[in-house]
């Protein structure tokens, strides 16, 4: 498996710019989460590496190879989003049955015990399926088809709790019986980041975070205290968030704290929700010193 690499990609839509040169490494057998406003540009950028939409100017390489040349290379991606890909009237064991034709390592087995899973019934035709159950049967074939990446774009939305578990033990039971890369984007941060490796968060058109999970939580702070307390350490830690509650002072901070203020008796420390990080990085007019392609 290759790498998936953007480069010097840029859109623009009535004269806005969307995306601004974008320039992006996707590593093989990761799953990504891919975080950014409404409107940040996710779905445009997802649309545009599948192949949905062209670009104003840049190129998308699997292995050195733009995968917009070859035919065969665009078959190595899978982009699940809101949009029925299939004839309303045909039977979704049909649609199964011809997907597996089409492609020849698509995993049939799998699909039918997710079904059960899921309590789909086969036999139904796809325009009759409710809402959920369209997204499902959609996130079904995702998990099933041999591409090496698979694109989601808000893949839970309309599902209930209970089939959105269930969707993300699937995920993660399927990744690690055969790890490829899915790439998610998402608004619902907290619920995937148990699931996730990588953090992508995106600000108008640009990425701005490209992490690992854990090293970005490894030093994502709150840190409460009084002015008097804190002031003496603040000037000196990149702040992305800061609350007053009275005399109390919250800092949302990232990067490591110094020993001195830790070792504080009368500063209280708490660590940071992959969201909460979002939440404040988006705010902080600096977010994009964090850019780590
Ligand atoms: N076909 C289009 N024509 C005109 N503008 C478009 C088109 N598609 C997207 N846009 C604009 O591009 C910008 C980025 O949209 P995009 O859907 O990529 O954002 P997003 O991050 O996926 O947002 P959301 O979280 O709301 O789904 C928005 O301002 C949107 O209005």
């Amino acid at each position: 498996m290759s790498s998936l690499e953007l480069k010097n990609i840029y859109k623009s839509f009535l004269n806005k710019n969307v995306l601004a040169d974008v320039n992006l490494t996707f590593q093989p057998e990761m799953i990504y989460g891919l975080f950014g406003c409404n409107g940040a540009g996710k779905s445009t950028l997802l649309n545009i590496i599948a192949s949905r939409i062209l670009t104003d100017g840049g190129e998308v390489f699997y292995d050195h190879q733009s995968v917009w040349e070859y035919d065969d290379l665009m078959a190595k991606i899978y982009l699940v989003d809101s949009n029925d890909m299939y004839y309303p009237g045909m039977k979704l064991s049909k649609i199964i049955a011809d997907t597996a034709g089409f492609y020849g390592e698509f995993d049939q087995e799998y699909a039918l015990e997710l079904s059960e899973k899921f309590e789909l019934n086969l036999d139904q035709k796809y325009a009759k399926l409710s809402t959920g159950y369209k997204t499902i049967f959609k996130l079904i074939m995702s998990l099933c088809v041999p591409a090496e990446y698979v694109l989601l774009d808000e893949p839970v939305l309309g599902l209930d709790s209970q089939h959105r578990k269930l969707f993300y033990q699937e995920l993660l039971n399927t990744y690690t019986k055969k790890p490829r890369t899915f790439i998610i984007a998402t608004h619902l941060i907290d619920e995937i980041s148990q699931i996730i490796q990588r953090v992508l968060i995106m600000q108008n058109g640009k990425i701005v975070v490209n992490q690992e999970v854990e090293e970005l939580l490894a030093e994502a702070y709150l840190v409460l205290g009084s002015e008097e307390d804190l002031a003496p350490y603040i000037h000196d830690l990149h702040v992305i968030g800061h609350e007053k509650l009275g005399n109390l002072h919250g800092y949302y901070i990232l990067g490591e704290l110094p020993a001195e203020l830790t070792q504080q008796t009368t500063v209280q420390i708490e660590t940071l929700s992959l969201d909460q990080v979002f939440v404040h990085l988006i705010q902080d007019e600096e977010g994009d010193a964090y850019v780590n392609n």
